[in-house]
């Protein structure tokens, strides 16, 4: 494997943007969450939740009927689209101009879903966030690799990455295999996990914030939420997969002496965004 760039402060430093004093919604961007089905919209309220609090304007989602009042109870700042289907999601329209799109939290894999996530890649030009279900549609349909936008970003766990790339047998042919995935697609991987890797083409770079309390239901719904919303703040597609991470890990840092491994839940990853930003201002939590 080739040597690691470490995603520490320092790197981060170099790619964080403060907000501009007179920006506002519409600058800050507006992204579009698409996911759910019955019994998984706790995935979609995480994820959109997320996106917010990492800073973007206005965030929509798009998900299967049932959820309608679920998303508008629990989460009133974010707007709602839904499709035609009740439980599940069979065709993604939408009249809205996002400039980024998060795909894939609770999104089932029925036929039909399938389809939606078909037609969405064929026609799509906007910086992506592939994750969970929609990983696993992909894998199923290895075919539609081709039609995604170059660097679009792909945020596999390791049982999602085994499906897309298949088995390894050893951590060498683990990156091995997903580097030259990530070449032959030129998309970018993030390898969740501890730690998390971002892999680029050739280039690897690791996580150093984050700690076993991240594993737990909806911590990676979260993520999807949040690189999205650093795409549609003009972060480039690497820097987003890079801050989007390291924040991440960091609300589980920030949050142990609190909770302790056990107790900490998806939520805290959310309510603990905004002391994770405030350390990178060297305000009150930085704790490096
Ligand atoms: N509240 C909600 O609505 C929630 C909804 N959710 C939604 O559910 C859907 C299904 O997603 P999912 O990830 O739970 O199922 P799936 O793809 O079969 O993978 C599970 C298997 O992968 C493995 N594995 C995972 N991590 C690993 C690791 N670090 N290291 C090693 N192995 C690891 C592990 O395999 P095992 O070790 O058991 O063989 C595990 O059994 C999806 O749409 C998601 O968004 C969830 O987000 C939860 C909250
Ligand atoms: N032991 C661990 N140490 C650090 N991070 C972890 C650990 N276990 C899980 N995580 C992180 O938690 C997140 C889990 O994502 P994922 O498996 O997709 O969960 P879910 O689908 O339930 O939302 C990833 O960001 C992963 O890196
Ligand atoms: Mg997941």
């Amino acid at each position: 494997m080739m040597n690691p760039i470490y995603i520490n402060q320092n790197e981060i430093l170099k790619r964080y943007k403060q907000p501009d004093k007179f920006t506002h919604k519409g600058i800050q961007g507006h992204a579009l969450i698409i996911g759910g089905s019955y019994g998984k919209m706790g995935a979609v309220c995480l994820s959109s939740k997320a996106c917010l609090k990492t800073g973007c304007g206005l965030v929509t989602v798009f998900i299967p009927k049932c959820g309608y009042e679920i998303l508008q109870i629990a989460i009133p700042e974010v707007m709602v689209v839904t499709d035609n289907q009740e439980k599940f999601i069979s065709d993604i329209t939408f009249d809205i101009k996002p400039q980024a799109i998060g795909i894939g939290p609770g999104l089932g894999l029925e036929i039909e879903t399938q389809q939606a996530v078909y037609k969405l890649l064929q026609t799509n030009k906007i910086p992506l966030v592939i994750d969970a279900d929609a990983l696993n549609i992909l894998s199923k349909n290895k075919e539609w690799l081709p039609l995604l936008q170059p660097k679009t970003i792909l945020t596999p766990h390791p049982k999602e990455l085994e499906r897309l790339i298949g088995k390894w047998v050893s951590e060498e042919e683990k990156m091995a295999k997903t580097s030259t995935f990530s070449k032959q697609c030129n998309l970018i991987i993030v390898m969740k996990g501890a730690p998390t890797r971002i892999v680029d083409g050739e280039t690897i770079y690791e996580n150093t914030t984050g700690n076993a309390a991240l594993a737990t239901a909806g911590t990676g719904d979260v993520l999807t939420g949040m690189i999205t919303s650093l795409l549609v703040q003009s972060y480039e597609p690497i820097n987003a997969a890079i801050l989007g991470v390291y924040l991440h890990g960091l609300t589980a840092d920030i949050a142990l002496p609190e909770t302790g491994y056990q107790s900490f839940i998806a939520s805290d990853v959310i309510s603990n965004i905004g002391k994770a930003y405030l350390s990178l201002e060297n305000k009150d939590y930085n704790i490096l």
